[in-house]
């Protein structure tokens, strides 16, 4: 495997089916309640998780930290081993992973204080508020980078804006996405996140990083796709109500309605019920799940689950399948 990875890094045109694309959810990195407040062990266990699936299980090499610049309060600049680097073979990792990550904290009380999600440039507030949503979202971007690379994770932050990416009534309307395939080719891992975009009829709005993940499923057709959030999947009503039942299948017709298999819920007739936090633009649960039917609807599995836990773990594997895993899978009933 080894052998592979590196060949893969050094050829350009070889082909890397990908393995799984990962949402690292705001709700699941941020401290949703805490403006601009990254919830660092759950960000780092996730990196170190995606770390231990691109091994397969297996202990990879020593970590190589690829985040070389000095942190505030860090008294020097960082120890490179040029040597040692320049002598090792490869990484030894089977890094064909995109991850996109949410915005939480950042981003969503910019953009909900200005609404630019419904669009309006020629006010003053609209366009301040854009940039202040990009500088937040950004600057989450470049943490999560930063936090991948510490594992020794190639990873490369690329932004729907700048990379040219637009909307048309909220819906995904202009895609470049040859920097991304290009930089899985080469063995980077893209680092994409919910974003401020120009929109054709409304000007500009927001980009969620659900929405985001449905295109590239569409495009890169993974093996699965893991949504990683701070709850443990999708339940019957908020996870907030006592009686709240974990949903742990769902399965979506050829036409892209869906209906729970898995528990068989006794007089229920209102199927899902769902509550969205005031300051959240792109429709939390609801969006995520729609995206979710929409990329099963493609025939690729997809598994909502709790971050920084076995079943998180397991998920990143693709390894879903016996009793005991805690989250809720969404496939195709075809
Ligand atoms: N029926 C439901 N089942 C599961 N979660 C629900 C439900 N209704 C509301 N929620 C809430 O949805 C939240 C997760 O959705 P959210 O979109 O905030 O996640 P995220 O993708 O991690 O965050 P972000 O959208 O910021 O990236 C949970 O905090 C949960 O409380
Ligand atoms: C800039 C913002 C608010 C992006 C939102 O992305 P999401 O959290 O994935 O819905």
């Amino acid at each position: 495997m080894a052998e592979e990875a590196a060949q893969e890094q050094t050829d350009p045109t070889a082909s890397r089916p990908v393995r799984c694309i990962v949402k690292l959810g705001g709700a699941a990195i941020t401290n949703k309640g805490e403006l601009e407040s990254i919830d660092a062990v759950s960000l780092r266990s996730a990196c170190a998780q995606l770390r231990q699936a691109m091994s397969h299980g297996g202990a990879a090499g020593k970590v190589v930290g690829m985040d070389w610049s000095r942190r505030p309060g860090d008294p020097t600049d960082p120890v490179v081993d040029v040597e040692g680097l320049s002598e090792m073979g490869g990484l030894g990792l089977d890094s064909n992973f995109v991850v996109v990550h949410g915005a939480g904290s950042f981003g969503h009380f910019q953009a909900s204080r200005s609404g630019i999600h419904k669009g309006g440039l020629h006010s003053t507030l609209v366009k301040a508020g854009f940039v202040a949503t990009r500088i937040s979202v950004t600057s989450l971007n470049q943490e999560i980078v930063r936090a991948l690379a510490r594992e020794g994770i190639p990873s490369v932050g690329m932004s729907p804006f700048a990379c040219g990416w637009s909307t048309k009534q909220r819906n995904l309307a202009s895609v470049d996405a040859s920097q991304i395939m290009q930089s899985l080719h080469v063995g980077f891992v893209p680092v994409l996140h919910g974003d401020a975009v120009l929109d054709e009829l409304l000007d500009c709005t927001i980009l969620s990083g659900d929405v985001i993940i449905r295109h590239l499923a569409q495009l890169l057709s993974p093996k699965y796709v893991v949504f990683l959030t701070d709850v443990h999947g999708v339940y019957d009503r908020p996870p907030s109500d006592p009686n709240a039942v974990l949903l742990r299948e769902i399965a979506v017709d050829e036409n892209g309605s869906w209906s729970i298999v898995k528990p068989a819920l006794k007089g229920n007739k209102k199927g899902v019920e769902i509550s969205v936090a005031a300051h959240d633009t792109t429709g939390g649960m609801e969006t995520k799940i729609l995206e979710a039917a929409a990329i099963a609807r493609l025939g690729v599995d997809v598994y909502i689950t709790k971050v920084g836990t076995e079943h998180s773990l397991r998920a990143l594997n693709g390894d879903t399948s016996s009793e005991d895993w805690l989250g809720t899978v969404i496939r195709s009933s075809g």
